[in-house]
């Protein structure tokens, strides 16, 4: 084990972080400063003619807008047109420009706009809450644009920094464990047959294993999940069981959902806890435990509650107000009032979290005000290979936890990394092996991977049954990523399509689990998106790779499940390529709604009962790109419960790697093989 110079590393991390933001900024500051809004709007990275549907006051006095819509345009469907916003991203607001400007370059954002966060994202509105206290909201038709988001690298740039400026004798022994300066304590037999009563006698026996094994150690366990075997239901007893040691615990996850996740399953435990972040973010299941909630709904709260409706008066007032010295003069008193609000909250929020044995947020969300000066013994970490290093470190130092627990599985895909894919773009694909070949600091090592290679298999335990897959669908990613480790649950092994609990028709498809359309033979080839176009500003919004013919046997697979009985709903068809995507999208959409179409990334942790992947790649010079990353392969093949078709070409994709010619293999062995005819599948 060769121990971490620690402010090296750190400084590493902050240059790494820098060019990330740097490749973050290029990729989105250049579509807004460069792009007029109307391609913006084409891109989904900006949306049109929306008005202030209302105005109030969110945790920590800000002003929360509620868009929608202009009544004006919105004609019968009050729908949004499809955007790409999401909550969480930054984004401006500003008067929008007339007619022929929209072509141009933006203009006035800058001047006239605000910026602010989204909160909330519905198909009738979006809601924002404004960064600056006390602007002068913009009226009229408005417009809203993504911006970069730098908020999260600055968290993470503050722990980095932390990290390299603190003594030795400030780093605690989990920190010299994270950085190999010492070894982890080893865990003993006679901890590990510790009794424990359990709360869920059923879990499985690599389940309890696991949470013995976590029990025991003292600085860091990892819990390792492949798909679909039970992760977050064995941090729940997890957490049930280090409550019962009467420890404090700070619970976290790359994502809002990952943390809702776990709240939801706490809620039926009645244990005493709070979840951080903005309420908008959360799941309807969780409000009762969000910390805002409790700010306006508990005892304590009340003194809060009182100053919010007079704020929320005032903001209202100013709305209607025209005259320019009236307005100051509210915004005069608002101020005041928000003062006033801030004291009052602090002191409540404070008194709620130290109540509470488990606080849980998301990593980002761990480094807000609301932790200062507070205490814990354990942090856990839920879906932890999808979280970059520096994130963990927002928890680790917020916490001044001695033990850790990561859970998540390195076999599927790691967080993005823009900086690495801007390249990866051109060289599609070969980047991943390029940037593993030497050992220095990567962004894309995630802490689950470092420990693992730092410690070794003896710190991590392995949950090896999986209650989703049926077993043919789950053999290859067994053998080929699990050790052949992974043992499909009695109750979902043999479940087929044609068992669905509605009427269902048996097809040569819906009694079939694995279904593979071969393509090869250079009649359904790739095509790049701008291959026959010139490329236009627009274009290289989103260059891709598609597969027409691939596509037209998608639409078949789909026609033949539905035909059979299989509601849409339950099918996801997934695709790596973007371009496939939108080709597929645009068919199929309106023909089954309810349909699910994702990229492979975007359906990591989802799962459907049927799953139709769509592999494009068809080329004579068999490059593969996308498709030599397993771990990218192996998040789509884990998605279906119940049926998988793969439609690709053996001969370009089984050239790719020594990965992808085993499973070429595997399914010329093991699924039910289909050879299309062109003039079939066109004439469909
Ligand atoms: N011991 C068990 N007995 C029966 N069912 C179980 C057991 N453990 C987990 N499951 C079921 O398996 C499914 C997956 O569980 P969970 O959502 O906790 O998995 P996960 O590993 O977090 O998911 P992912 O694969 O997305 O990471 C759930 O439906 C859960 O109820």
């Amino acid at each position: 084990m060769r121990p971490v110079d620690i402010p090296a590393f750190a400084s590493s991390q902050l240059s790494l972080l820098s060019s990330e933001l740097a490749a973050e900024l290029q990729e989105t500051g250049l579509l807004t400063s460069t792009h007029a809004p109307s391609t913006l709007a084409r891109a989904g990275l900006a949306i049109f003619n929306l008005s202030i549907a209302s105005q109030r006051t969110g945790l920590g006095g800000k002003t929360l807008l509620e868009l929608e819509l202009d009544p004006a345009v919105a004609g019968e469907s009050k729908e949004l047109p499809e955007h790409g916003v999401r909550v969480g991203d930054i984004v401006g607001l500003a008067e929008q420009p007339k007619g022929a400007e929209r072509k141009k370059e933006r203009k006035g954002m800058e001047e006239k706009g605000v910026n602010g966060v989204v909160t909330k994202v519905q198909r009738e509105g979006v809601t924002v809450a404004l960064d600056k206290e006390d602007v002068d909201v913009p009226g009229g038709k408005l417009w809203l644009v993504k911006l970069a988001n730098d908020v999260t690298y600055k968290r993470m740039n503050q722990m980095m920094t932390r990290l390299q400026r603190m003594n030795e004798s400030e780093h605690s022994s989990l920190t010299r464990v994270l950085f190999g300066q010492s070894s982890p304590a080893p865990v003993s037999q006679s901890d590990l047959d510790k009794p424990v009563n359990w709360v869920d006698p059923s879990l499985n026996d690599s389940q309890k294993d696991a949470i013995r094994f976590a029990l025991a150690s003292r600085e860091i366990a990892l819990i390792h999940g492949p798909p679909g075997t039970g992760k977050t239901h064995t941090l729940i007893e997890l957490i049930l069981q280090l409550l019962k040691q009467n420890l404090r615990l700070l619970v976290c996850g790359p994502s809002n959902i990952s943390v809702d996740n776990i709240v939801e399953r706490l809620v039926p435990h009645k244990v005493p806890m709070v979840r951080l972040g903005h309420p908008a973010r959360l799941l309807p299941g969780v409000l009762n435990h969000s910390l805002e909630v409790l700010t306006r709904t508990s005892d304590a709260a009340a003194l809060v509650r009182d100053i919010r409706e007079e704020m929320d008066a005032k903001q209202a007032s100013i709305r209607k107000t025209r005259n320019g010295r009236e307005r100051k003069a509210i915004y005069g008193e608002m101020k005041e009032l928000r003062k006033d609000y801030k004291v009052r909250e602090a002191k409540c929020v404070d008194g709620l979290v130290r109540e509470s044995k488990v606080v849980l947020a998301t990593l980002h969300g761990a480094g807000g005000f609301h932790l200062k000066n507070q205490r814990f013994d354990v942090v856990i970490v839920d879906e932890a290979s999808q979280a970059l290093e520096a994130q963990c470190w927002v928890p680790l130092l917020s916490s001044g936890a001695e033990k850790l627990v990561l859970a998540g599985d390195h076999l599927q895909l790691p967080p993005t990394i823009k900086s690495l894919n801007s390249k990866a773009a051109k060289k599609e694909g070969k980047e991943t092996k390029k940037a593993t070949k030497d050992d220095d600091v990567k962004l894309e090592t995630t802490l689950f991977d470092r420990m693992l290679a730092m410690h070794g298999s003896s710190i991590k335990r392995m949950l090896t049954t999986q209650y989703r897959m049926h077993e043919k669908i789950m053999a290859f990613p067994s053998a080929a990523l699990y050790e052949n480790k992974l043992i499909a649950a009695e109750a979902v092994k043999e479940r087929l399509l044609k068992d669905l609990p509605y009427d269902m028709e048996e097809t040569e498809d819906t009694k079939e689990p694995l279904v593979f359309w071969d393509t090869q033979g250079g009649d359904f080839p790739e095509k790049t998106d701008d291959d026959d176009e010139p490329k236009s500003k627009a274009k290289s919004l989103g260059e891709s790779k598609s597969n027409e013919h691939e596509a037209a046997i998608v639409k078949k697979h789909v026609q033949d499940l539905v035909d059979a009985g299989l509601k849409p709903e339950d099918i996801a068809i997934v695709t790596p390529y973007n371009g496939q995507l939108a080709l597929l999208s645009q068919t199929l959409k309106e023909q089954f709604p309810g349909i699910e179409l994702g990229s492979v990334d975007g359906f990591q942790g989802r799962e459907k009962e049927a799953v139709i992947v769509s592999l494009v790649r068809s080329n004579p010079s068999h490059e593969v790109g996308f498709l030599g990353e397993k771990r990218r392969l192996n998040v789509a093949m884990t998605r279906p419960k119940r049926h998988l078709c793969i439609i690709g070409d053996s001969e370009t994709v089984g050239r790719g790697s020594k990965f992808l010619k085993a499973w070429m293999e595997f399914l010329e062995e093991n699924a039910d093989l289909r050879y299309p005819n062109l003039s079939d599948v066109l004439a469909q």
